[in-house]
C-alpha cells in the first residue's frame, strides 16, 4: 500500500514560499477559456490532479489546450463549439469539475456520460441536477440522477430564478454557466455569500454579471472573449502552512502572492480570533482578484466559535483549523458546517476520528465538532488520509507538534490540490 513515514519536526518553521495556484480559479480558467472566442493563456495554473482532470475533459470535447508545467494555452471554441466525446468523461476525484461542467453541458445539445472515482461517485449531484432539469436539461443516473455515473443531453435552456438551498459556490456556478445558454436572464439568490471567482472571471471574459444584494443575474447568449489570466496562490493550500507556523513556537513564515478574495479569507479571521500573530499585505490585483503576502508567527492560541456566514469562507480549511484548535487553550466550537460531510470523505467524521487517535479531546456533532484544546504531545502511529487530500495534509502538519513518527496511508492523494506539499513542508521545517 502507498504509505509514507513522517518524522517528528522538532524545529520551528521559518522561510518564504509561493504556494501553488488557486484550484477554484484554475478550473474556471480552463472552462471559460474553452467557451471563449480566441486564445486564453493561463500562468501559475495549478497542476494538481483535479485541474489536470478539467484539462483532459475539455480536450476530449475538442478544445485545443496545451499545458506546459504551470502555463496553459487554450484556443477557445466559443459558447457553442464543444463536440461530443466518443468516450465517457472521467471526472476523477473532482467535485468542482463535475458540477460546473454539468452547468455547461446542460446548454450544449450533445449527449455525454460522466463518471468518477469511488469518492466522487458517492457525492450528491442532485443539488445541480435539480435546477438544471428545471432549466430544461435531460439528466439521468443512479438514484434518479443524484449519483455518478450520469448521462446528460443538453438543449436550449429556459432561464430560472433560483434560491440556493445549500451554501455552495459549485451550485451557484453551475447555474450561472447554464444561464449563459438560456434565452433570457437567469437569477441566483445566495442567502450566504460563497466564493465568487466565477462571477469575477466571467466579467474578465467580457460577460455582464449584475450583482444586486444577494441576487446575481446573468443573461444568456453573451460572448466570452479570450484573456490572459494569472492565477493567485491558493489560500486553501496556504492555510496548511499558516496553521503549521501558528502551532509551533518561534516560527515565522511568509507566503507570497496568495489570493485574498474576501470570500476566501475566513482562515485569516479565525487565526486572528485565536490570537495568532499575523500580517497581511495586499500587494496587487491580478485581474479582479486581490493578492498579497501573509506572514504568520507561532505562539499560544485560544479557542473560538466558527459558525454562520464564516463557514463558506473557510469550508476547505476546517480540517486544519480543527487540528490547530486541538492545541489551543479552551474550547472551539464549529457549527453550521454539515456540508463537510459531503466532501471527498465525511470530513467531520474523518477529522474527529483522526484527532481522537492523536489523543485530542473532540466530539462530532451533526453539523460540526466541539474541540477541547490541550498542549499535551500528540500520539504518533498509522493514520489514514481517507483518500482525501485535505485530511492527508492535516495529518502531515500534525508532525510539527508530534514527538513520535507518523505513518500516513495513501499520501499520494495530496497531489489532488498540492503536488509539492512535502517539498514545502520540508523547506519550512528544516533546522535553521
Ligand atoms: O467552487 C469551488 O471551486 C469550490 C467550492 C467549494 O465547494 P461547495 O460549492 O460544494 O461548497 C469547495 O469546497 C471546493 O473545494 C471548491
Ligand atoms: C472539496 C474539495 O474539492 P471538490 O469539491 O472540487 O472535490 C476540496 O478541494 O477540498
Amino acid at each position: 500500500m502507498d504509505q509514507m513515514e513522517i518524522k517528528p519536526r522538532p524545529h520551528s518553521l521559518n522561510g518564504t514560499i509561493h504556494v501553488p495556484g488557486d484550484k477554484s480559479i484554475s478550473h474556471r480558467a480552463i472552462m471559460l477559456g474553452s467557451l471563449a472566442e480566441g486564445r486564453t493563456t493561463v500562468k501559475r495554473f495549478l497542476t494538481g490532479e483535479d485541474c489536470l482532470t478539467t484539462i483532459k475533459v475539455f480536450q476530449s470535447m475538442g478544445v485545443p489546450i496545451e499545458q506546459n508545467d504551470d502555463e496553459v494555452r487554450i484556443d477557445g471554441k466559443g459558447l457553442h463549439g464543444l463536440s461530443e466525446s466518443v468516450t465517457p468523461l472521467n471526472l476523477g476525484n473532482s467535485g468542482t469539475t463535475t458540477r460546473l461542467l454539468l452547468g455547461i453541458l446542460a446548454g450544449t445539445p450533445n449527449h455525454y456520460t460522466l463518471f468518477g472515482d469511488p469518492s466522487l461517485s458517492k457525492r450528491p449531484m442532485n443539488r445541480v441536477v435539480d435546477p438544471l432539469r428545471e432549466m430544461g436539461a435531460l439528466i439521468d443516473g443512479r438514484e434518479h440522477g443524484n449519483l455518478l455515473p450520469l448521462s446528460i443531453r443538453g438543449q436550449g435552456l429556459k432561464p430560472i430564478h433560483y434560491r440556493l438551498p445549500v451554501n455552495s459556490a459549485q451550485v451557484k456556478s453551475a447555474i450561472l454557466l447554464a444561464g449563459l445558454f438560456a434565452n433570457g436572464t437567469t437569477t441566483v439568490m445566495e442567502p450566504v455569500k460563497t466564493r465568487d471567482h466565477t462571477e469575477r472571471m466571467l466579467e474578465a471574459f467580457g460577460v455582464k454579471v449584475k450583482r444586486e444584494g444577494d441576487l446575481i443575474h446573468i443573461s444568456g447568449g453573451q460572448t466570452l472573449t479570450g484573456v490572459d489570466i494569472e492565477v493567485p496562490g491558493d489560500i486553501s493550500s496556504a492555510a496548511f502552512f499558516m496553521c503549521a507556523a501558528a502551532l509551533k513556537e518561534n516560527s515565522e513564515i511568509t507566503l507570497k502572492d496568495v489570493g485574498l478574495n474576501p470570500t476566501r479569507t475566513g482562515i485569516v479571521d479565525v487565526l486572528n480570533n485565536m490570537g495568532v500573530s499575523m500580517t497581511i499585505n495586499t500587494t496587487r490585483h491580478i485581474g479582479d482578484e486581490p493578492v498579497g503576502d501573509i506572514t504568520v508567527k507561532g505562539g499560544p492560541m485560544h479557542g473560538t466559535t466558527l459558525s454562520g456566514d464564516l463557514i463558506p469562507r473557510l469550508i476547505d480549511e476546517l480540517p486544519i483549523i480543527a487540528l490547530v484548535a486541538s492545541r489551543a487553550e479552551g474550547k472551539t466550537i464549529i457549527k453550521d458546517a454539515e456540508e463537510l460531510r459531503y466532501k471527498e470523505t465525511d470530513r467531520i467524521q474523518a477529522v474527529v476520528d483522526t484527532l481522537k487517535q492523536m489523543g485530542a479531546k473532540v466530539e462530532a456533532t451533526k453539523d460540526g465538532m466541539i474541540i477541547e484544546g490541550s498542549t499535551n504531545p500528540l500520539n504518533g502511529g498509522t493514520y489514514s488520509s481517507y483518500h482525501d487530500h485535505r485530511i492527508g495534509m492535516m495529518v502531515a502538519v500534525a508532525s510539527v507538534v508530534c514527538e513520535e513518527k507518523i505513518i500516513l496511508d495513501n499520501p499520494s492523494c495530496i497531489s489532488i490540490s498540492y503536488p509539492n506539499f512535502f517539498d514545502h513542508l520540508d523547506a519550512l521545517s528544516k533546522p535553521n
